[in-house]
Formats: C-alpha cells, sequence, structure tokens
C-alpha cells in the first residue's frame, strides 16, 4: 500500500522564517510562488531577464537572476523547463549552493538520467504535482488542492522529507494527498503517462475521433462536440465517480457500444505499443533523443507543434469555444 501524506503530516513552520527561491516564473513556478506566498511562507524569484522576470515584478514579488536569487535562499525549487535545468544548475544554481540548504525539484528527469549531480552536502527532494500548472494555481485558490508525489533523493539535514512535505503544504498538495515514490518512479511514470495517456494518447484519439466523422461528412462542428468537448464532460464523470460511475451515467445503448467498440479500436496492440514507448522511457532512450532534439533548436518539435495548431480541427474548436463563452 503506497504511503499517503495528508495535512496533518506536514508542519509548515518547518520552513517559517526560511527564504524559499522560486527558478523560473512560467507554468508551474507563478503557481508555486503565489500560492506558498499566499500560504505565508517568503517566497523570491529567481528567473532571467524577459517577460516571466517582468511579471513576477508586476505581481510584487522580489525577482533576481537565478544565480542570486540562489545566494538568498535557504531552499531552492526548479521550476525551470527541464531541457534547461543542467546547463543553468552549471553556471548559476550549483556555484551558490550552501551546506544545508534544500533542492525541489518538481519533475526528477534530471537526477534520474544523471544530467544533474547534486553536491552531497545539500538536501535534494522531488516534489511532482500530478497536474499542469494551471490547475495547481486554480485549485489552491478555490481553497483546495491536487495530488502531488514525494520522494528524498539525499538527506543531508536528517529533515529533507519534513521540509519536503511542509513545500507541498504550502502549494495545497497534501490537502488532497502526496504520495512517496522514488525519483525514478516519478520520472518514469510521468513520461510513460503524458506519452501514452494524457498528452499523446488522448490528443491522437480525440484527433482521429474528430477527423473520421468529418472524413465521413459529417458537420465538423458536430464532430467537434461530439468527440472533443465532450470528452471534458465524459472526463469530469470519471473524475467525480470512477469508471464505472462514468458507464452508469450514459446509456445503455453508450454502454453496450463503448463496452464492445471500445476494445476493438483501442486494442491489444496499442497497449503492445504503449509497452514499447514505455520501454523507452525506461531504457533512457526517449531522454536521449529529447535532449539531441533540444540541442538541434528542436525543429521536429516546432513543426509537430504547427501540424496540429494548423488543422482543421483546431479552428472548429476556436470558434465553438468562443461561441459558448458569449450568450
Ligand atoms: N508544466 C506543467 O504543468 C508541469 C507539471 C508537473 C511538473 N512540471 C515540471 O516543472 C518544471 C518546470 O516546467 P514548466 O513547464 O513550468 O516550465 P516553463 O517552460 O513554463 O518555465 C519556463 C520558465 O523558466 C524560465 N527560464 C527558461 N530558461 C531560463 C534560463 N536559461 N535562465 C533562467 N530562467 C529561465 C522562463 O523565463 C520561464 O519563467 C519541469 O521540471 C517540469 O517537468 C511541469
Ligand atoms: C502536466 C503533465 C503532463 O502532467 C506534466 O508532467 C508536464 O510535463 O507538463
Ligand atoms: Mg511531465
Ligand atoms: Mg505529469
Amino acid at each position: 500500500m503506497a504511503r499517503i501524506y495528508k495535512d496533518g503530516d506536514a508542519d509548515l513552520s518547518v520552513i517559517r522564517g526560511k527564504v524559499v527561491a522560486v527558478l523560473g516564473y512560467g507554468i508551474q513556478g507563478r503557481a508555486w510562488a503565489l500560492n506558498m506566498r499566499d500560504s505565508g511562507v517568503k517566497v523570491i524569484v529567481g528567473v532571467r531577464p524577459g517577460k516571466s522576470f517582468d511579471l513576477a515584478r508586476q505581481e510584487g514579488f522580489e525577482v533576481y537572476p537565478v544565480g542570486d536569487a540562489v545566494r538568498r535562499a535557504d531552499i531552492i525549487a526548479v521550476l525551470l523547463p527541464d531541457m534547461v535545468q543542467p546547463s543553468v544548475w552549471g553556471s548559476e544554481i550549483a556555484p551558490g549552493l550552501r551546506r544545508g540548504m534544500t533542492v525541489v525539484f518538481a519533475h526528477g528527469f534530471n537526477i534520474r538520467f544523471g544530467l544533474i549531480r547534486p553536491p552531497s552536502d545539500v538536501d535534494v527532494v522531488l516534489i511532482a504535482p500530478k497536474a499542469p500548472g494551471k490547475a495547481v494555481r486554480d485549485e489552491f485558490v478555490r481553497g483546495w488542492g491536487v495530488p502531488a508525489l514525494v520522494a528524498v533523493h539525499q538527506d543531508f539535514t536528517g529533515s529533507a522529507l519534513k521540509t519536503a512535505l511542509a513545500i507541498a503544504k504550502a502549494n495545497g498538495f497534501t490537502r488532497v494527498g502526496v504520495i512517496e515514490t522514488t525519483f525514478a518512479e516519478e520520472t518514469e511514470t510521468d513520461l510513460i503517462g503524458e506519452q501514452n495517456v494524457l498528452v499523446g494518447g488522448l490528443l491522437q484519439l480525440l484527433r482521429y475521433g474528430f477527423e473520421v466523422m468529418v472524413e465521413l461528412g459529417y458537420q465538423p462542428e458536430v464532430a467537434y462536440f461530439e468527440a472533443i468537448n465532450e470528452a471534458k464532460l465524459i472526463m469530469d464523470l470519471i473524475w467525480e465517480r470512477g469508471l464505472t460511475g462514468m458507464l452508469l451515467g450514459v446509456s445503455e445503448t453508450a454502454r453496450y457500444g463503448g463496452l464492445t467498440v471500445g476494445p476493438y479500436v483501442i486494442n491489444e496492440d496499442v497497449k503492445r505499443r504503449m509497452k514499447e514507448a514505455a520501454e523507452k522511457v525506461r531504457s533512457g532512450e526517449f531522454a536521449k533523443e529529447w535532449i539531441a532534439e533540444y540541442q538541434r533548436g528542436a525543429p521536429r518539435l516546432r513543426e509537430l507543434l504547427e501540424q496540429v495548431s494548423n488543422s482543421q480541427v483546431e479552428r472548429v474548436g476556436e470558434f465553438l469555444r468562443q461561441l459558448m463563452r458569449s450568450k
């Protein structure tokens, strides 16, 4: 049984009086900085000059270049893009680290694949939210939170877990539940999950679902409502009531059709390829490929993103989302 920490297991006083530097003010960084400040934690931001720097200032934070923020902090949360972290670590983070500091990651990628090797006299922990940054902030503002994982890679002070749980509490994660894991388990499951299901599998399923109807001559607007917009509402049912609850919340016709046709469309062959993709994560092959792509300037990523953003489904979706938002 997984070990799961809740609010009562975490003590905010562990980080009171300490300075937490959030490095990066992007998708996660902004959410963490705002959440922790709202929880009474002393937060500063470390980021390069530019839009994020200006936004963090506008939103009332003391903002510094990364190296200066590290030097002023007791705890640093490394919320820079994964591919940027190793070089910034070498040039700006490592030189400012002091004995007994805590380094918090939100994803274990660079530790798991050996791209960052912290000195032995700091604590190294992981607090990985199982949610996109927008939800990390929105749920906190709503008075609740999102689930997260916690892991300790290095416990120099003997209180690494306590510090990690305090950071989790300040973000609202312990209100929901924080599961104990390892950097390896978090990194591998996060990559496998986002590729096979959350980002990759889901996107492709929705695109094909839409395209099949359009290619059969149905109206694109009808196909969008059917294959994409309603997918959110069905997912809400699963989120609230589980798989069986969703099945009981749709018609008997949908229940029978879904249970018989689903496994025909998403078949064992798909499962086999999901396992192949998972193996590429576990062996490090995916990490190697992504690092090489990033070092070339990410041309393939840009091209694939452009293909999605220029597709018909996006034009239809934009029109319908606008329509649904206005009376
Ligand atoms: N995006 C998510 O919802 C999400 C969810 C869970 C975990 N994570 C993890 O959180 C971490 C941060 O990811 P993100 O998606 O929030 O990143 P992001 O791309 O949104 O963050 C970019 C931030 O880093 C700054 N930055 C980029 N290069 C820099 C440099 N050289 N020097 C200083 N600042 C620089 C940018 O100005 C910006 O503020 C990653 O480890 C990621 O895996 C992200
Ligand atoms: C939000 C996700 C997909 O769960 C996260 O893992 C990420 O990398 O952005
Ligand atoms: Mg991820
Ligand atoms: Mg994730």
